[in-house]
């Protein structure tokens, strides 16, 4: 049998990579690093990859924006699982460079950002440049002619690149995380765990007051938790907006399902992501009336109404 292929930001030494290796064991995968998050998720589209695995939000920055969007529109993919990295940089640079002597710093865009404080006070005058992830930028200094000369790398990769660290423990929240998802083709969704998530993509009739309260309306009425709801703008329909949700349960579960029945019945658009192991373990909270032995119960109750039992 081959290897599963997955396909992951890269170069190797990323956070992604780490996230990677955190959901399989390295030696039973074929890791290939890509440029970005679209290339990561067009690589599964297009069959060069089975799965990818993507940043989705971090506790500074919110959802990755290129990841909710390619992962809304285009060819349907599924997310397998999810995993949570404690997020923190060290600041690295070439032998020899002191704290005073950097005139720039690279690091990703989102890397950036969740030092922005630490930045400002710390090399206030330095120019920050974005770079396609926070490895490369480390890369990029340890062996070309890089316009910069300081980077916020993944804790290790400066020094397994020959670069020395001023400073580490680099983050502006010391909480910060980002979670990362698994993405593959869509299949048969896996079993429920009892403590799983799933994620929707929703476009809301157009021009209806209250749309947007109706639609949260089929997961209340169900006791269907939220944990995450955030909308972004349509790229094919201007000024239109779609709602990127994770609900706590699981499709196999009755209120799940009957939230989903509820969105399709009601919405132009219900995209489902999969269901999926929550990170956090938590076991989906229950609201009273929601079990699936009182749906059941209910569902009985109607079926003898129709045969005549009262
Ligand atoms: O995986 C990496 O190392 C990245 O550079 C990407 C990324 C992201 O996309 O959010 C991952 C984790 C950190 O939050 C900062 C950047």
């Amino acid at each position: 049998m081959t290897a599963p292929r997955y396909a992951y930001l890269g170069p190797s030494g990323t956070f992604t990579e780490a996230a990677l290796r955190a959901m399989v064991d390295p030696a039973e995968i074929e890791a290939t690093p890509v440029i970005d998050v679209p290339a990561a998720l067009s690589a599964v589209r297009g069959g060069d990859a089975d799965f990818a695995v993507v940043a989705i939000e971090n506790t500074v920055e919110g959802g990755v924006t290129a990841t909710l969007d390619t992962l809304a529109e285009g060819s349907p993919l599924a997310i397998l699982g999810e995993v949570v990295l404690a997020v923190s940089f060290e600041l690295v640079a070439r032998p020899g460079t002191a704290l005073e002597d950097i005139t720039a710093v690279a690091a990703h865009s989102h890397g950036l950002n969740q030092c922005r404080r630490w930045l400002a006070q710390r090399l206030p005058g330095a120019a920050q440049i974005p770079a396609s992830s926070n490895a490369a930028a480390a890369r990029e200094l340890a062996t070309g002619d890089a316009p910069f000369d300081a980077a916020l790398a993944p804790p290790g990769v400066g020094v397994s690149l020959g670069l020395e660290v001023l400073a580490s423990g680099v983050a502006d929240n010391p909480h910060a995380a980002t979670r990362f998802v698994k993405v593959g083709r869509p299949a048969a969704v896996p079993s429920a765990t009892g403590a799983d998530k799933t994620t929707l993509v929703v476009h809301l009739p157009d021009d209806r007051a209250g749309a947007l309260l109706s639609m949260l309306e089929q997961f209340a009425a169900r006791g269907v938790n939220l944990s995450r709801i955030e909308s972004r703008p349509r790229s094919d329909r201007p000024g239109e907006y779609s709602f990127s949700i994770d609900a706590l349960g699981h499709i196999d579960e009755p209120r799940m399902a009957e939230a989903l029945v509820g969105l399709k019945r009601t919405n132009p658009t219900v995209i489902f992501l999969g269901s999926y192991p929550a990170a956090t373990g938590y076991p989906t909270p229950v609201a009273p009336g929601t079990s699936e032995q009182e749906f059941a119960d209910a569902r009985s109750w109607v079926q003898g109404l129709r045969a005549g039992r009262r």
